[in-house]
C-alpha cells in the first residue's frame, strides 16, 4: 500500500513523517524530492536557484519521480510492503501547477492539468493521501522562507491547487487539521492511517 504525505512547506510533514516510523517500524518511508540520487540531487541545485526555469524544473522533479518510482516505489509495492512517502506526485500537481501558471511559453489553458496528465502514462496513484491543512501564513512562518517556494502569495496559489486536488479525489485524500498542536496532529494521522490500513502491517 502507498501512503503520501502533502502539504505546504511548513505544514509538519516531516514531523509527521518521522514520528510514524515508531508506529510502522517494518514500512518503507521515503521521500520527494529524494535524497539519494543525482537526480534528487539535480532537483535541489534547481530549488536553490533563484532564475531556474519553470519548465525545466518541472522536468526535474519529474525525472526524480520516475527513478524514484524504479528504484524504490515499485519493488517495496510487489514485495507487499507499506510505503509511506513524504511528498509524491501531488506535490508537483500543487507546486509546478501553480509556477507554471506565469510560463508565458507554455501554451495550455490548465497548467495543474498538464502536470497530471505528464504523469498519467507511467505514474503509480497513492492508495490514501494525508493532506496536511495549514494557512499559507502560518505555512511560511514555520517554514522560515529558506527558499523561493516559501512565499506566502506563492504558498497561497500553491494552496488552491491542493484544494482542487481534494475536490477531484475526495475518496484518496484525508485533510489533517495541521494548524493542532504537533501531539494533535500526530494523534489524527495515525488515525487515519489505522482506519486505512488497520491490523495489515
Ligand atoms: N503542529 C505543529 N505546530 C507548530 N509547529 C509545528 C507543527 N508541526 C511542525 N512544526 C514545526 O514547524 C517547522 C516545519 O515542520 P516540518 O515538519 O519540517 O514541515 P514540512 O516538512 O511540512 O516542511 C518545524 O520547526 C517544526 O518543528
Ligand atoms: C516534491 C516537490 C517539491 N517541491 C518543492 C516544495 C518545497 O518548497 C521544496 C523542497 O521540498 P521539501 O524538501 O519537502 O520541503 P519542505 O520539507 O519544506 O516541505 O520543493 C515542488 O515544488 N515540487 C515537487 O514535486
Amino acid at each position: 500500500m502507498l501512503v503520501t504525505l502533502e502539504g505546504l512547506d511548513g505544514s509538519g510533514k516531516t514531523t509527521v513523517w518521522e514520528a510514524v516510523q515508531e508506529r510502522y517500524p517494518d514500512a518503507v518511508f521515503t521521500r520527494e524530492p529524494t535524497n539519494d540520487s543525482w537526480y534528487g540531487d539535480a532537483v535541489y541545485r534547481s530549488i536553490r536557484d533563484d532564475d531556474a526555469d519553470s519548465l525545466a524544473e518541472l522536468f526535474l522533479y519529474t525525472a526524480d519521480h520516475a527513478d524514484h518510482l524504479t528504484r524504490k516505489i515499485e519493488p517495496a509495492l510487489e514485495r507487499g510492503d507499506l510505503v509511506i512517502s513524504d511528498r509524491y506526485s501531488d506535490s508537483r500537481f500543487a507546486y509546478q501547477g501553480a509556477t507554471l501558471d506565469a510560463y508565458d511559453r507554455l501554451a495550455v489553458d490548465d497548467p495543474l492539468e498538464y502536470v497530471v496528465d505528464v504523469h498519467e502514462p507511467f505514474t503509480i496513484a497513492p492508495d490514501l493521501t494525508l493532506y496536511l491543512d495549514v494557512d499559507p501564513e502560518t505555512a511560511a512562518e514555520r517554514a522560515g522562507a529558506t527558499n523561493k517556494f516559501e512565499r506566502v502569495d506563492y504558498l497561497e496559489s500553491v494552496h488552491d491547487n491542493y484544494e482542487r486536488l481534494l475536490e477531484r479525489d475526495p475518496e484518496r485524500f484525508v485533510r489533517i487539521d495541521a494548524t493542532q498542536e504537533p501531539e494533535a496532529v500526530l494523534e489524527t494521522v495515525e488515525n487515519a492511517l489505522a482506519d486505512v490500513i488497520g491490523d495489515d502491517y
